[in-house]
């Protein structure tokens, strides 16, 4: 039995099609959603996810606005603007994509966006709210792995889930939202010990570390769902996650690809976000 291979563009795309039309619903409430993309310097990888991005609010008819700053841009600046995005009430959602340029204290400045924007709810009042279960914006890449997991009708309750990685913006919050569906988490890092033995006792695993194709066969207990997060260029130019995905295929019952797995969905779920901003503005 080879895995069933969780296609996150095909499922993003059926979302997609379900907000666009929620788009036109709200608009003809005077409720129309805009996200603003702030990429600072020329990033390689980074100019291509914010162009995904960008594509994706086209696609179902949002309203998007990329500011693109050079890499010299102060910290002073970059809070400036902020500010002004904070008090725009045209703007529902910020996001100042990451890694920033060294010089920019990166806590500070999403420190600096307003809660209410926060759509990478990444600000330290929304990653409270998610840790003591409120309603509030889930980190988009955790949001886009927990919607996979419910859309197959994977059981996550009493499962043991282990996370390799404990980034703030995968690892970390991807655990706590297993934890909030009654899973028991286990992280794994790179000062981890004995991961081998830890991943081969999950059920879900959960892999968020950046080196490709790290994880193969010999880490999975048969039958597992296997989560990759992990977006590698290699040399010749080719995407690929830090699954082994050939080798994984044939042990685990689920199994997400890369590219067209999480990345996908991470991006829909930045699209909801923005919307339940727009709604929530509209009703203050
Ligand atoms: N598909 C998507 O939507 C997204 C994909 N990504 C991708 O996911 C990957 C992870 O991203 P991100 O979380 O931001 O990365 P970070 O580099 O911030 O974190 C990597 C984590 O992996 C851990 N780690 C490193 N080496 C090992 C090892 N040998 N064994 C076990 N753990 C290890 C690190 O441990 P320690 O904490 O001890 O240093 C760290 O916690 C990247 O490839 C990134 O491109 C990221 C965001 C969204
Ligand atoms: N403030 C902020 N928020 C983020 O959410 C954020 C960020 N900064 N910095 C970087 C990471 C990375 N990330 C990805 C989003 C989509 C794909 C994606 O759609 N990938 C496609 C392939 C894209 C390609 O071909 O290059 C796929 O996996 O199929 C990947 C990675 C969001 N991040």
């Amino acid at each position: 039995m080879t895995a069933t291979i969780i296609y996150g563009n095909q499922l993003a795309e059926t979302l997609r099609v379900k907000m666009k039309e929620e788009i036109v619903n709200l608009k003809r409430k005077g409720i129309d959603p805009k996200l603003t993309v702030v990429l600072i310097g020329d990033h390689p990888a980074s100019k291509s996810y914010v162009s995904g991005k960008q594509k994706a609010a086209d696609y179902i008819g949002m309203d998007s606005e990329l500011i693109q700053l050079p890499a010299e841009t102060t910290e002073a600046e970059l809070l400036s603007l902020i500010d002004q995005l904070n008090q725009d009430t045209v703007v529902d959602g910020i996001l100042v994509q990451l890694p920033l340029p060294a010089h920019i204290d990166e806590q500070l400045v999403i420190e600096a966006i307003r809660p209410s924007k926060d759509v990478d709810g990444f600000h330290p009042i929304n990653i409270g709210k998610m840790m003591t279960n409120q309603d509030t914006f889930l980190p988009c890449t955790p949001y886009g792995i927990l919607t996979m997991l419910k859309l197959y009708d994977i059981d996550i309750a009493g499962k043991h889930a282990v996370v390799i990685g404990r980034s703030n913006i995968v690892g970390k919050p991807i655990g706590q939202l297993l934890l909030n569906e009654n899973a028991t988490v286990t992280y794994c890092h790179s000062k981890t010990a004995n991961m081998k033995e830890l991943v081969q006792l999950a059920d879900i695993v959960i892999v968020a570390v950046g080196r490709a194709r790290m994880i193969d066969r010999s880490y999975i207990k048969k039958g597992a769902t296997v989560i990759d997060v992990g977006i590698n260029r290699l040399d010749d130019g080719t995407l690929t996650g830090d699954v082994d995905f050939d080798s994984v295929k044939e042990q685990a019952s689920y199994l997400t690809p890369v590219p067209k797995g999480v990345g996908p969905m991470t991006i829909t779920m930045l699209l909801k976000n923005t919307i339940k901003a727009a709604i929530n503005h509209a009703q203050k």
